[in-house]
């Protein structure tokens, strides 16, 4: 038995980290490593931003996109004989678990447990247990507790519990609105889509009008799966026994009532970050939505966050008339840009150009800025809605099915990955290579595997792999060249960073300018190839802009058309601050910061990753 020195972090350790991520709660774990006594507390406090944390054998924690773990060391421990040893206080259930090939882990959400990007911040075991393969039997073997924090104000003992838990749920999804801050009167809503049609029943007395209007208490459900244990694949849960809480949220749609006259409106709309399919798509249908409305000054600002500050660049006056064919292109009519984005000023602009209504399609650094600017708009009394559309390739965006742009991506990805087969399988011993972008998100990459089925090795960012030693990416090629005489690996552009030299170069929005893993890789393959003496022929292809540039296919122009409507009625039902989306096939809005806390990620436990490395027959590369 490992005793609690190994595992730990102490008190004032943890301490000393709070200080360091300004915190917002506590969550505590107990160990038990005998008996019902707990025989280390380990209190630990979160940020909220970024609510994971990774403990070491050495009783360091730092914070990191992965789950809080603690790695035991020391060469007579089992995990898989000791899964008793850890309980949980106001955490979700913890996982534990050995290493096992990337899949059949038993708990909730775990990672893989081969993180070892870097060894000093992940101890581990030599366990001889663990892989029945020969040459697995001295490898690493870690040993993952998983928490999820919860609200360390929620005693699940406590009968009332899931009441209390919903009541917060409520609270956090609460959508902001002009009357938080404002008194301002509703009105009928000009959108009714029936005055256009005759609405006489044939002799001239009008027909009783249809509600089409969605109720201001409607919602829709978040979550539809009920695991009926915290071991279930990819469960999410809230307490221990992974109980079925209902989490609703706010309906999107058009409102009976609304809160600006559309005869005075000026409505402003912008496109910040990098382009995506759709964009063009979504300004048309916030144009035509606004003009139903009846309003008639519509502009767009140009160039980003920078067409508010930069005075070289006029805004561009929008009609159904300007925008009525611009879906069939890809880019965005507006432009776009990073950076730049003074939040103040912005704001200072927006009230001398006298916009009401504020359109923002962007990815989680434009949503951040547009929650930044609905904060600044409030503080100064200003009537003024600010809704955003999320656009992102990447589908990096917390709790949406997808964000627009992304299908198409992934469609237009398995051109590129067909071409990489086809010359892979074409060559002797050919090998295709195809880097799709995914700065922190894999979805690209493990959507267009899954899709083309052309795929052996699916590198994502979520997941490290090794590209040297027994068990790396380049071994596995030694041996699916030999088995099959040919292969095609795709990699997410964020995949492996921790193989390159790191730079501290950031873009203008303060993204970091990660390295070219796509190149890494051909070199590390070609070299590898020569050393051994096999030949091998390597063709690397790089279709990440073509991929961004390109119009919508057919299910992301209806998202996109839906999405843009909505923001449209959004902003009339005096909502700001908020974004719309798409959750288990529902249209919803929800407050801005709840869908950027963090970058959404493929969890590498997910039924998803797990179809994926079914696809692929990849093994683990750690
Ligand atoms: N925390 C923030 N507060 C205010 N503005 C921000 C913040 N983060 C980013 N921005 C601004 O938002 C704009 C877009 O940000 P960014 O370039 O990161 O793209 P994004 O919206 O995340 O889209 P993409 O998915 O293409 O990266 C930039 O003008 C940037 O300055
Ligand atoms: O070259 P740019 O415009 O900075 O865009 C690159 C980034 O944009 C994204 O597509 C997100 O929009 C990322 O996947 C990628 O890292
Ligand atoms: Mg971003």
């Amino acid at each position: 038995m490992v005793s609690p020195s190994e595992v730990g972090s102490t008190e004032s350790q943890a301490a000393r980290y709070a200080v360091e991520c300004r915190t917002a709660y506590t969550i505590s774990i107990r160990l038990f490593l005998a008996g019902d006594e707990p025989e280390a507390l380990w209190t630990v406090e979160v940020d909220s931003r970024s609510p994971w944390l990774v403990g070491n054998s050495k009783g360091g924690i730092r914070r990191s996109r992965s789950p809080l773990s603690l790695f035991l060391s020391g060469d007579s421990f089992d995990p898989r004989e000791a899964p008793e040893l850890f309980e949980y206080w106001n955490l979700q259930k913890m996982a534990l678990s050995p290493c096992m090939n990337g899949v059949g882990f038993v708990g909730p959400r775990q990672l893989d447990l081969c993180w070892s990007r870097d060894l000093s911040l992940f101890g581990f075991c030599r366990s001889k247990a663990g892989r029945s393969s020969r040459e697995t039997k001295n490898r690493p073997m870690g040993m993952r507790i998983q928490a999820v924090a919860a609200n360390q104000r929620l005693d699940f003992k406590d009968p009332e519990w899931k009441k209390l838990y919903q009541e917060e749920f409520d609270k956090r999804f609460n959508l902001p609105h002009l009357n938080d801050i404002l008194d301002v009167k509703p009105r009928p809503t000009t959108f009714a889509l029936q005055s256009r049609g005759h609405l006489d029943d044939g002799n001239g007395v009008p027909m009783e009008r249809r509600n089409d209007y969605v109720n201001h208490d409607d919602r829709t459900l978040l979550k539809v799966i009920k695991y009926s244990s915290p071991t279930s694949a990819g469960a999410e849960c809230i307490d221990p026994d992974c109980s079925w809480v209902e989490q609703w949220v706010h309906r999107a749609g058009p409102r009976k009532e609304i809160y600006f006259d559309p005869e005075d409106v000026k409505a402003g709309i912008v496109t910040c970050g990098g382009l995506c399919p759709g964009l063009n798509d979504v300004i048309r249908q916030i144009v035509f939505t606004l003009e139903i409305y009846g309003v008639k000054k519509i502009v767009g600002i140009p160039f980003g966050y920078r067409g508010f500050f930069d005075e070289g660049l006029p805004e561009i006056p929008l009609s159904r008339q300007v925008v009525q064919n611009i879906n069939l292109a890809g880019g965005s009519l507006l432009g776009v840009s990073r950076g730049g984005a003074n939040v103040s000023d912005i704001v200072d602009n927006i009230q001398a150009r006298g916009i009401d209504m504020l359109f923002v399609l962007g990815g989680n650094g434009t949503h951040a800025g547009a929650n930044a600017i609905h904060n600044e708009c409030r503080k100064r009394k200003m009537k003024v809605s600010v809704v955003c559309v999320p656009k992102t390739i990447d589908n990096d965006i917390l709790l949406m099915d997808k964000t627009f742009g992304f299908d198409t991506a992934v469609e237009e990805a398995q051109r590129a990955i067909n071409s990489a087969y086809i010359e892979a399988h074409s060559a002797y011993h050919g090998i295709g290579l195809v880097k799709l972008m995914g700065r922190s998100s894999g979805f690209i990459a493990m959507h267009a595997s899954l899709s083309s089925g052309q795929i052996d090795i699916c590198l994502i960012p979520e997941v490290p792999f090794k590209l040297h030693g027994p068990y790396g990416v380049l071994r596995h090629l030694e041996h699916l060249i030999q088995s099959k005489g040919s292969a095609v690996i795709c990699v997410a552009e964020g995949a492996g960073q921790d193989l390159l030299e790191k730079s501290n170069a950031t873009d203008a929005s303060g993204n970091a300018v990660l390295g070219d893993i796509g190149v890494h890789i051909q070199q590390k393959i070609k070299k590898h190839f020569k050393d051994i003496g096999v030949h091998a022929d390597v063709k690397y292809i790089d279709p990440t802009y073509m991929i961004r540039a390109i119009r919508a296919n057919a299910s992301d122009a209806i998202l996109c058309t839906v999405l843009g409507q909505n923001a449209v009625h959004g902003a009339f039902a005096g909502f700001s601050g908020i974004t719309t989306g798409i959750c288990n096939t529902h249209y919803v809005y929800l407050p801005i910061p709840e869908v950027i806390a963090t970058p959404r990620l493929v969890d590498p436990n997910s039924r998803m990753w797990h179809r994926c490395l079914t696809s692929t027959g990849q093994p683990d590369f750690c």
